[in-house]
Order: structure tokens, then C-alpha cells, then sequence
């Protein structure tokens, strides 16, 4: 018989926040009385499929961080995080090797998606059970238009085939780190999710869609933040 699998969310909180223009790491920003990071954590700490939550803070915002945390008894540990979101992935792997936590399935979450749903994170574990690597994602109402380094339009693909991504990304366990083992490898990588890093250098996993929410949003911009209030004010 198959031995249950454990799952361990991984809550990238790495980032200094720099377009959110705050002055300050926009995870310790506010939405009705509960910092974005405290929304985050509580919606994947909270979910009965998730085992344990690793945070990855930005550097000299660790102690800021276990504020938040305290109350959570299944938070792993709070750690420092890398200079870009990469490198925080990378500094999570670490410390799950570290941790026996290597042969866990994982949930990689934006700290700034602080309205990230039950059936969103149900859907991820779920979809797990079927699939090595799963990215929400939701279908773009915009056309999209690829354009080179100068502004020219080069391509429009067809809409239907386009999603924006969102977070979680979900990783059958060892697949996330299989791809970055590779990754790193490469002078030239780079990359802003994690899915893309499986996509690119592990071509034999396939990554799953699983569809997302608008009202999963990532805090971004300065207008960001009233609108997330605004839509958590919507229940
Ligand atoms: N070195 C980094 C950079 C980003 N992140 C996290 O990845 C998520 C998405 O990144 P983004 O929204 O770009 O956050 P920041 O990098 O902080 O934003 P900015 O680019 O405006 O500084 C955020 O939860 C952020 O904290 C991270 O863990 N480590
Ligand atoms: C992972 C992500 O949220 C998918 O859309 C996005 O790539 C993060 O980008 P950021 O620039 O690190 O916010």
C-alpha cells in the first residue's frame, strides 16, 4: 500500500517589495487588520492537506517575520531568502534536504497572493496525486502581444492557448529539485516561477494547469493593495 504523501508549502516572502513603493517589505502591509503575509501564511498553515509551512523572509526581516508566524504550530522555521525569487526557492530546497523534508510533495506560494483560496490549494494537492508539477494559472482576457527590445511586434499568440500564472506551484517530491540541480548548472539561467524551471530543464515532466481565481491577485504595484482590500472586503 502507498504510503500517504506529505505535503510542506513553502511561503516565499523573499522579496524586498521595491514596486509596491511602501518604504518598507510590502508583506508587513495590511489588509483589514492582518498583514499580507499573516493572510498568506494562515490560508496554506490553515489548509488540512498542508503539513507544514516554511517561510523564506527577506534578509533582517526574520525576527519581523516569527511576529507573524508566532501562533502557528506548523510553521517549519522562518530562513533568509536569496537576492532573487530563484534564490529563495533554492534556500528552501536547502533546508528541507536539511530537514528530511526532501521526499515531501510541495506548494511554492507568493507571500504577495495573500487571497489565495482553500479550493485553489485543495485543487494543487490534488492535482498532485495524477501529476509531477502543477502551476494555477488563469485564462487571459487580454490579448497578449510579444514584441522585441524595441517595441516591435513580433507575435500575438492565439489567446486561447494563454494563461497568467499565479501561485501555488505544486512539485511531486525530488522533481523541484531535480530541475534546479540542473539549473544551476546553466550560466545563463533565470527565472521568475518554478514551474518554468521544470519545463525547461527536467522536458520529460509535463506541467499541469490548474485553474486559478482573478481574486488570487500578487500585490504588486501601489494600487495593488487597495484593490486586494477591496476584494477581501468582498468575502
Ligand atoms: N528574492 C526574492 C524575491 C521575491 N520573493 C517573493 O516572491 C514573491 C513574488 O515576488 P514579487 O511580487 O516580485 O516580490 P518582490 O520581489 O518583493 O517585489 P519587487 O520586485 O517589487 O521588489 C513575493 O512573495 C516575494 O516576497 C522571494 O521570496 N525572494
Ligand atoms: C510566480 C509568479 O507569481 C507567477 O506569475 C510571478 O512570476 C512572480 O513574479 P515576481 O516579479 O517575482 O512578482
Amino acid at each position: 500500500m502507498e504510503s500517504a504523501r506529505r505535503s510542506v508549502a513553502v511561503l516565499l516572502a523573499g522579496g524586498i517589495g521595491a514596486r509596491a513603493g511602501l518604504g518598507m517589505p510590502k508583506q508587513f502591509a495590511e489588509l483589514r487588520g492582518r498583514t499580507i503575509l499573516g493572510h498568506a501564511l494562515a490560508a496554506l498553515h490553515d489548509h488540512p492537506g498542508v503539513e507544514g509551512v516554511l517561510v523564506v523572509m527577506a534578509p533582517g526581516y526574520v525576527d519581523a517575520a516569527r511576529v507573524v508566524t508566532a501562533g502557528h504550530p506548523r510553521v517549519l522555521d522562518v530562513i533568509e531568502g536569496g537576492a532573487e525569487r530563484s534564490d529563495s526557492t533554492v534556500a528552501a530546497l536547502r533546508w528541507l534536504a536539511d530537514h528530511a523534508l526532501a521526499g515531501a510533495d510541495l506548494l511554492v506560494h507568493d507571500a504577495a497572493r495573500p487571497l489565495v483560496s482553500a479550493r485553489i490549494i485543495s485543487d494543487c494537492l490534488a492535482a498532485l496525486a495524477t501529476h509531477q508539477a502543477v502551476g494555477v494559472a488563469v485564462r487571459s482576457s487580454d490579448t497578449i502581444l510579444r514584441a522585441d527590445a524595441t517595441g516591435r511586434v513580433v507575435d500575438v499568440p492565439p489567446r486561447g492557448e494563454l494563461w497568467r500564472a499565479q501561485t501555488p506551484q505544486g512539485f511531486r517530491a525530488g522533481v523541484l529539485q531535480r530541475a534546479y540541480d540542473v539549473a544551476l548548472a546553466d550560466p545563463a539561467f533565470v527565472a521568475t516561477d518554478d514551474c518554468s524551471v521544470v519545463l525547461r530543464y527536467l522536458p520529460d515532466v509535463p506541467v499541469q494547469v490548474v485553474e486559478g481565481e482573478d481574486r488570487n491577485m500578487k500585490v504588486t504595484g501601489p494600487d495593488d493593495l487597495a484593490i486586494a482590500e477591496r476584494l477581501l472586503g468582498l468575502g
